[in-house]
């Protein structure tokens, strides 16, 4: 008897482009079982600061290869999910989402003779806008809707954050404008670490290191980096997120480029300014809760180049999710 390891090399996998400005508009998709319902899909958005081009949608590889080969003992340590059917089966499917980047001085482009759609000159909202429309084209072409679980790293974080935030006006009962932009249906769970939350903070905690990629992604104006900031954002992301269940903040002590403050304060606003409680501590029925887990391991590469403790994340948010239906 041999036994097929399972690793995302053997799922089929598809890349798909969800626009045409930009060669980045594109998403990679690693099937599971996409046509089964009451599972979930796990959607990553990658980091590298809005402008790293050689972190791409590729780099969730070894966290799928992480997912698929713990997803048996992600079974059986908790028994209740062996009565619920396995979190083994809870997974529906992988996707990636690569967007358009800005500018990185280390890899500089010509604008006058690099084509259009291979030129990285994004700046916000174009990256957020991107990670939306790549979600729409999923929900569309999978049809899972909310049933997804948002893992963001770094930057990725904040932009998982800034969809909430920028989600569709219809969902706070506020009457929906003529939108030209669509609105994907919000992820039933957001795992988001080593992540940027307060660009104005972080970079004056290092220095003033990060102002470059700040600027590249959101100008020069400090005013803006605050209006486009997770931690700074003036609604309320419960209730822009009526369906959501669970945030898990990770933040590791490795990490050597996003400090431990970025991780907290992030939480505190979550828990004081939009009500979200710590998970586990609360009453139960309908609330929205919280984890910060600082026992994550690697350094801020490392991280998605290992795979493992982001594995571990996703798990705990299926499971939690399974835990609440
Ligand atoms: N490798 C990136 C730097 C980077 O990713 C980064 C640096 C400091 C703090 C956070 C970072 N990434 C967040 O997405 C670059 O070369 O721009």
């Amino acid at each position: 008897m041999h036994k097929t390891q399972r690793m995302a090399a053997s799922l089929r996998y598809v890349l798909h482009n969800y626009g045409s400005q930009s060669l980045l508009q594109r998403l990679g998709v690693w099937e599971v079982d996409p046509a089964r319902e009451g599972k979930y899909w796990v959607v990553y958005i990658h980091g590298g600061a809005w402008r790293d081009p050689r972190v791409t949608h590729e780099s969730f590889v070894p966290s799928i290869d992480w997912i698929l080969r713990t997803s048996l003992a992600a079974t059986d340590d908790v028994g209740d999910n062996n009565i619920r059917g396995g979190t083994s089966n809870a997974i529906a499917g992988f996707a990636s989402i690569d967007y358009r980047l800005s500018p990185h001085p280390d890899f500089p482009q010509d604008p006058a003779t690099t084509p259009k759609d291979q030129y990285r000159g994004a700046q916000h909202p174009d990256h957020i806008n991107d990670v939306r429309s790549a979600l729409v084209f999923l929900q569309r072409t999978y049809g899972f809707g909310g049933n997804y679980v948002l893992v963001g790293h770094s930057a990725g974080g904040a932009l998982a954050f800034q969809l909430l935030a920028t989600s569709s006006p219809s969902s706070t009962g506020v009457a929906a404008e003529a939108t030209l932009t669509e609105h994907p249906a919000l992820p039933s769970a957001i795992v988001s670490f080593e992540g940027l939350y307060d660009f104005m903070a972080v970079d004056a905690r290092y220095g003033g290191a990060y102002a470059t990629f700040f600027r590249g992604a959101f100008g020069d104006d400090p005013g803006s980096w605050d209006a486009a900031a997770p931690v700074k954002y003036t609604g309320n992301y419960a209730q822009k997120w009526p369906d959501g269940k669970f945030i898990l903040l990770g933040w590791s002590a490795d990490d050597t480029l996003v400090d431990e403050p970025e991780a907290d304060n992030m939480a505190r606003r979550l828990r004081d300014v939009d009500g979200f409680v710590n998970e586990g501590q609360g009453e139960g029925v309908g609330e929205k809760t919280l984890l910060l887990l600082k026992d994550v391991r690697g350094n801020h590469d490392e991280i998605w180049r290992s795979g493992e403790h982001i594995a571990r994340m996703v798990w705990i948010a299926l499971r939690t999710l399974r835990a609440e239906l």
